[in-house]
């Protein structure tokens, strides 16, 4: 299923109610396939139902001394017939439910990552996870093996119960009250299934959740000494699905002796009564071994037919807790019908855009974290936004690429409300790179590529250069097929964040949002990072960056200070320093620890910042390992402080 059909579907696709209906529903999906292996076990079923009949014949034939041969070849015949067609009808109906199974795990995983970004945040991705793989197993068994057991078991019950009603009615009662109080008694545990499936598969979403989370930030775990804390926490949700477990075996090793005993009971009883019955001349021999016949066949369908009732419960409790998730809200991907996504790399239509936040409302949730917020954001600048931790910067980004929507107020680029935006459309023009700048497993170059994987070998080599990874991808022993580990673990900080930059840069984005991360970098990329947006704003690009460093604030064209949710101030770095107390107090304090305060000029810092402009941070990443190489990045970078020095209102901050 591609992705365009995937998000196409959104509008159309169907919807579920919860439990057996649902089920229902979702299989009937491929009725045509059911009704295929239907018939096929119809067939089948009827052959199994023939042979006591025509066992019976044989007996009288062996009984009166007639020729058997014909009788015998019909019975290989039919059981030649009824196990062919009941192995054909098996594999059709298990095939139907493995597709229905595959098509509920793709829609599920579609779903997921279709899923509202608030959805996302309020759910634990190691039960989402559970859900995607242990119910999808749980699901599967019941409509594999499920659909199996109920016809083919329906069909032998109901032609079973015919013939043997054919045969004799009271043998018939008392086999029918003797199975009654059986099925009474696993009518009477089977409640107990859905509780004990949900604790079993709630535990195992849980187990799945912690374990997702250790292992996402296993090298904290173990800096915190936390393995055996965490280790009880799996213990606990493991001994959850244990207890859970435990229970439905108890139910489980209940019901099936409750029938084996219900089908062995009614044996016994009818081989009392009915030797009775021919002793006095009511029944035949044959009749009465064709009725028994007919009794053990009903054995089999009938255990499966208990345990099914037993796993179509907890079958249920699966398929309803994934049917939870594909009844989730999505995200409107699509405006009208699917259209194909850009996957090679140019530059989006219409140059840098322009942004504007409109007197925005916004808030996770109760709690109000941007107020009447509005500003313009020139195409083709390089517009900084700082303020206190918290104060929502990060949030207002967010609302740029719309994963979540203001309350009140508007967002828009070039004038357009983004959320009457196709959201494929909005984000073709974003680049986004946020604080955790992740990097997928995978090579260098395929993370590179994963906006635009039909990006040219160009390209790639281009914006590899632009982030200054030249030297580095030439190091690496298999170049940009070079694996980064699980997330990038197998890079540096600053060479993920540097991998980011380049899969950002490599759609030739309109606008460019860049989530700086709160930590610090080394001298090269601190100012890799400054080349890199200072020159990536243009008349084709526009660049927001939620910056932390001075080195980025500086630099900007235009600073929009964030404080309690609203605007404290706006305007360049001159400026804010001249009229913006929280400005002043951020540069003191928060924008960069241990940097700068106000101060007067130094003529030597002017000289210091021409220098730097003449260092060429993508040459010196070329050769990065060479000592004289960092040596020089080092002085280059405090040739930039100096230049902050020059900078009127400047100096640096001892620490
Ligand atoms: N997904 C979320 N759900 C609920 N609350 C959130 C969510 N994301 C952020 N918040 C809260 O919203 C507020 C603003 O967060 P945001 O990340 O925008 O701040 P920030 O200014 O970027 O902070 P920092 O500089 O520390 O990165 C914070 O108080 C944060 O706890």
């Amino acid at each position: 299923m591609g992705a365009s059909t995937t998000a196409g579907g959104q509008s159309g696709r169907p919807t579920y109610p919860p439990g057996l209906r649902g089920l229902a529903r979702f299989a009937a999906e491929r009725r045509a396939a059911l009704l295929v292996a239907f018939l096929l076990i119809l067939v089948a079923d009827a052959a199994t139902l023939a042979q006591p009949i025509v066992t019976g014949h044989l007996l009288d034939a062996v009984i009166g001394r007639h020729s058997i041969v014909r009788i015998v070849a019909l019975l290989v015949l039919i059981f030649v017939v009824g196990a062919v067609l009941s192995g054909i009808g098996g594999f059709v109906l298990s095939r139907t439910g493995e597709a229905v199974v595959r098509d509920l795990r793709v829609r599920l995983g579609a779903h997921l990552l279709y899923l509202r970004i608030a959805e996302h945040d309020r759910r634990r991705s190691g039960d989402l996870l559970s859900r995607a793989s242990g119910d999808t197993m749980m699901v599967r068994s019941i409509v594999t093996t499920g659909p199996v057991t109920a016809v083919t078991g329906a069909i032998t019950l109901i032609a079973s119960l015919v013939l043997m009603a054919r045969i004799d009615l009271m043998l018939l009662g008392v086999t029918v009250a003797t199975m009654a109080v059986s099925f009474g008694a696993v009518f009477t545990v089977l409640p107990r299934v859905k509780p004990a499936a949900l604790q079993t598969q709630a535990s195992v979403g849980r187990l799945i959740a912690v374990l997702d989370r250790s292992l996402r930030a296993i090298r904290t775990v173990k800096a915190s000494r936390a393995e055996e804390r965490e280790l009880r926490e799996i213990e606990e949700q493991a001994a959850g699905a244990y207890s859970g477990g435990l229970k439905l075996s108890r139910i489980q090793s209940q019901i099936t002796p409750a029938i084996t005993l219900g089908v062995h009971g009614s044996f016994l009883v009818v081989l009392g009564l009915g030797g009775a019955q021919v002793a006095a001349g009511h029944l035949t021999i044959s009749q009465l071994i064709s009725y028994l016949l007919y009794l053990t066949t009903l054995a089999v369908p009938l255990v499966s037919v208990g345990q099914l009732m037993s796993d179509l419960q907890r079958g249920l409790v699966s398929f309803n807790r994934v049917n939870e998730i594909l009844n989730l809200e999505l995200e409107p991907v699509f405006a009208g019908p699917a259209q194909e996504l850009e996957t090679v790399a140019h530059a989006a239509p219409g140059g840098a855009a322009e942004i504007t936040f409109e007197g925005v409302e916004f808030g996770y949730s109760d709690r109000r974290i941007l107020d009447e917020v509005s500003f313009r954001v020139t195409p083709g600048s390089h517009t900084a936004v700082v303020g206190p931790s918290g104060a929502g910067k990060s949030t207002l980004l967010a609302l740029v690429e719309r994963f979540y929507e203001a309350d009140a107020g508007r967002v828009l680029i070039d004038g357009r409300d983004v959320t009457e935006m196709p959201l494929n459309e909005l984000r073709r023009m974003i680049a986004y790179v946020e604080q955790e700048t992740p990097v997928l497993a995978g090579t260098v170059g395929a993370n590179i590529r994963y906006a635009c994987p039909d990006a040219s070998d160009e390209a790639v080599d281009a914006v590899v250069a632009q982030v200054g990874l030249t030297g580095l991808v030439r190091r690496l022993p298999d170049g940009l097929d070079t694996d980064v580990g699980d997330a990038g673990v197998l890079m540096s900080g600053g060479e993920r964040q540097r991998i980011a930059i380049a899969r950002a840069l490599l759609g030739q984005p309109r606008v460019l949002l860049l989530d700086e991360a709160t930590s610090q970098l080394d001298a090269l990329n601190e100012l890799a990072m400054r080349d890199t947006v200072r020159n990536a704003a243009g008349p084709r690009c526009t660049v927001v960056t939620v910056a932390h460093r001075l080195s980025t604030v500086v630099e900007a064209d235009k600073i929009i200070v964030l404080a309690g949710g609203r605007v404290a101030g706006s305007g360049t770095h001159q400026e804010l320093l001249a009229d913006s107390t929280v400005y002043q107090e951020l540069v003191q304090g928060q924008l960069l620890p241990a940097a700068v305060v106000p101060h007067g000029r130094d003529a030597a810092g002017a000289e210091g910042r021409q220098q730097l402009d003449a260092f060429d941070t993508s040459d010196a990443f070329d050769d990065a390992e060479e000592p004289e190489v960092l040596a020089a990045g080092a002085d280059a970078l405090e040739m930039w402080r100096r230049a902050q020095r020059g900078t009127p209102g400047m100096r640096w901050l001892e620490p």
